[in-house]
């Protein structure tokens, strides 16, 4: 139980409180307190008033909410961001971005891409995060250093990948990872086979077996494109997911990314083995790969959290927006303007981000025990006037600029809309010289 007689390190006072959980709370006057980087008082105004603090914000006209989580990215591809656009996602992969891949990623890539990704992140709300990509020994670093909250999905694909030539040397890599980062407090490793058409039954029932050994979650891109499953279906007579659940790889540690093809079966599977659907409307829209059909999967009860994708497909990494756009999506698919209210919106956004990730016992919701990752969005501006409901606000009217205040266990990454640990300068000169590679050209 925490101790509120100890003087408190923060007290926030903001004018709205929306802690997630209870759903569809929002507390007004209240204020909340933090100690050794925890939440250990939510409470009225007046009688925070009465605690010691070391430290006391008064947060006129913000609203102060969990940390957004990111579900679902690749961080380095900040790098590739505009790179090819308009395409179909094989096309895409294919033709353009693996022979980008093949040529430019290594590890001071991976260093400079995960640290814009990780900048451009805080800067949208976002306290934590979920990570593929290449060489992610470097992405934990950079991680590491900035304060930020993510888990690292080890990529594991049946052909060489930058870093690691083989998926059994991609797999070592993965386990001696999670090793060194078992007890890390912000760093949770996961096994990332990249999808179902590039990783065979042998190798994804090797990571079954030591995900299982491990307790680790299993990241996977699931059902993106109708083109998939007909692959799937013609070249091993079943489905992608049913394939994965013959192999035993569905549970409550299996993060299925995408999912825009889900027939009866496939709910069925999804919601008896309790995994959690990663959706990503953005990038599902503009490489035209499909809709998943959040209302239908939230009412059947499965976890669908909300996840960006990569900047090379998106083009942005702002999930305020992504929630936006999966709200507005949802009703559009189920043809009903009660889907995906914009509490439940904000839910998916944070509290179900937590539960797909598995630390939804440390981050997700604001509530006491709890490690103090929150954001304070500030609806003081024209365009949020006036405030009937702060949360629909937030979803509908509120651009990820109005994100004024961010802290990751307590510790404060952006003041005033200022990087407290990063030099957003110094990220903009590197990543226009990498702009300049890239491309090939030499623009100041
Ligand atoms: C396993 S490391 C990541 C690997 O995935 C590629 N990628 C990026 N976005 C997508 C997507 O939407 N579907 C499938 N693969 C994607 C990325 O370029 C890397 O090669
Ligand atoms: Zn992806």
């Amino acid at each position: 139980m925490p101790n509120t007689a100890a003087a408190l390190d923060l007290l926030l006072l903001p004018t709205w409180l929306v802690p997630v959980e209870p759903a569809g709370v929002v507390l007004k006057d209240h204020a909340l307190g933090i100690r050794d980087g925890r939440i250990v008082f939510i409470g009225p105004r007046s009688a925070a008033l009465k605690l010691n603090a070391s430290e006391v914000r008064e947060l006129p006209d913000i609203l102060l909410s969990p940390g957004l989580i990111n579900a679902h990215g690749h961080a380095a591809m900040t790098l590739f961001r505009g790179l090819a656009d308009d395409l179909p996602l094989m096309t895409w992969l294919e033709n353009h971005i693996w022979p980008a891949e093949a040529k430019w990623v290594d590890e001071e890539f991976v260093r400079d891409g995960t640290d814009l990704a990780i900048a451009e992140q805080i800067k949208g709300g976002i306290t934590c995060f979920s990570d593929m990509y290449f060489f992610p020994k470097v992405a934990t670093e950079r991680v590491h250093k900035s304060g930020i909250r993510a888990q690292i999905a080890i990529p594991i694909l049946d052909f060489p990948i930058p870093g690691a030539s083989t998926a059994d040397e991609a797999i070592r890599q993965g386990i001696e990872l999670f090793g060194d980062l078992k007890h890390h407090d912000r760093i949770k490793v996961t096994f990332g086979p990249h999808a179902p058409y590039t990783v065979g039954d042998e190798n994804l029932e090797k990571i079954r077996v030591i995900a299982e050994e491990l307790d680790a979650s299993i990241h996977m891109h699931v059902h993106e494109t109708a083109f998939e499953v007909q692959q799937s279906i013609e070249q091993r007579g079943e489905r992608p997911l049913a394939r994965l659940a013959r192999l035993g790889l569905l549970g409550p540690r299996f993060q299925a990314v995408h999912m825009t093809q889900i027939s009866e079966e496939d709910l069925a599977l999804l919601v008896e083995s309790n995994t959690s659907v990663i959706h990503c409307p953005e990038s599902n829209l503009k490489l035209a790969s499909g809709f998943c059909p959040v209302e239908r999967l939230w009412q059947a009860g499965v976890n669908v959290a909300v996840g960006t994708d990569g900047s090379a497909s998106n083009n942005d990494l702002d999930l305020l927006g992504e929630t936006r756009t999966a709200a507005l999506l949802a009703k559009a698919v189920a043809g009903s303007a009660t889907a995906l209210d914009a509490h439940r919106a904000l839910r998916m956004a944070t509290l179900n981000g937590a539960r797909a990730l598995g630390i939804e016992a440390e981050v997700g919701s604001l509530e006491l025990g709890k490690a103090a990752d929150m954001v304070a969005f500030d609806l003081s501006g024209l365009a949020q006037q006036p405030v009937y409901d702060p949360v629909s606000q937030l979803i509908y009217a509120t651009g990820r600029d109005s994100v004024k205040h961010l802290w990751v266990a307590g510790q404060q990454l952006l003041d005033d809309r200022r990087l407290t640990r990063l030099d957003e300068q110094q990220l903009i000169a590197t990543a226009k010289a990498w702009g300049q590679r890239i491309s090939g050209r030499n623009e100041s």
